[in-house]
């Protein structure tokens, strides 16, 4: 059997006195991509930053690479993950390449000096930086301090320190939110390379049901607890997303080509 790279049994959680998440149960095989998909204020944000251990929960199990995540320690680096906002002084000068570059840990190998162990780990992560940068089509903004940045460019940005390590699982809280349909697209076929070409989970937030019933293996409906769970064209049927949404819900339709 396979063992799952993220496991959630029970999980309760209350925001202030406001029950936001309530029994919840999924797990996520390797190289899979699950979208959670609800209405405002369904939970979805609460659930992912309880997976994370960000906010404590009231009730449940959370495993991930088959470990509790309180006892992850260094596999923490394995886990990538984009906050829906992220906020931050704008006056604070930290540019891009630096910002992407405080995402980067280097994989523990011997070398003979301290000096050029420091050496190669610079040029190692001056190489991964400005390839998360290209991969995101972001390079050339490297040199700019975030707080000049617009919200479609920050997001690419983020997505890049996501990426300028290997990782096993990444979560992403409304990700392409402000990003434009071509940016969409290509942020959908570089999540695909990642999970088929390099074996990443991905488990994201999202409001686009177009994109995530053309691209996601699996949608969890969410409306402060599980409503359904499944492959996209069963989860997202009609009935479904009814049961989702409520009777006000109309499918929006985007025309990505
Ligand atoms: N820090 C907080 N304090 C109190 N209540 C909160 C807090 N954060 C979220 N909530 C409440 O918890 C519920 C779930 O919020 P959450 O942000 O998880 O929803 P969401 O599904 O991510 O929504 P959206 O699609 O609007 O981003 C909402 O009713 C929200 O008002």
């Amino acid at each position: 059997m396979t063992t799952p790279i993220l496991k959630v049994e029970g999980l309760t959680v209350y925001q202030g006195s406001h029950l936001a998440v309530r029994d919840v149960a999924f797990e996520l095989l390797p190289g899979t991509d699950t979208a959670i998909v609800g209405p405002n204020g369904a939970g979805k944000s609460t659930l992912v930053k309880a997976v994370l251990d960000l906010i404590p929960r009231n009730a449940g199990q959370i495993e991930i690479f088959a470990r509790p995540i309180s006892r992850l320690g260094n596999l923490r680096h394995l886990l990538g993950y984009m906050p829906q906002n992220f906020i931050f002084d704008r006056s604070f000068p930290i540019s891009v390449s630096e910002l992407v570059g405080l995402g980067w840990t280097s994989e523990a190998k011997r070398t003979s000096s301290f000096f050029s162990k420091l050496q190669r780990q610079n040029q190692e992560k001056s190489v991964a930086v400005i390839e998360a940068l290209q991969r995101t089509d972001a390079y050339h903004l490297r040199h700019q301090t975030i707080g000049t940045l617009s919200g479609g460019q920050l997001k690419r940005v983020l997505l890049a320190y996501c990426l300028v390590r290997p990782r096993k699982l990444l979560i992403l809280d409304e990700a392409f939110a402000g990003v434009d349909v071509q940016g969409t697209t290509d942020f959908y076929a570089l999540l695909n390379e990642l999970k088929q070409e390099e074996g990443w989970t991905v488990l994201q937030v999202s409001h686009d049901i177009d994109m995530v019933s053309r691209h996601c293996d699996r949608v969890l409906c969410l409306n402060q607890t599980v409503v359904c769970t499944g492959q996209p064209e069963i989860a997202l049927s009609p009935q479904n997303l009814l049961a989702t949404y409520g009777p006000g819900f109309s499918r929006y339709q985007h025309h990505h080509n």
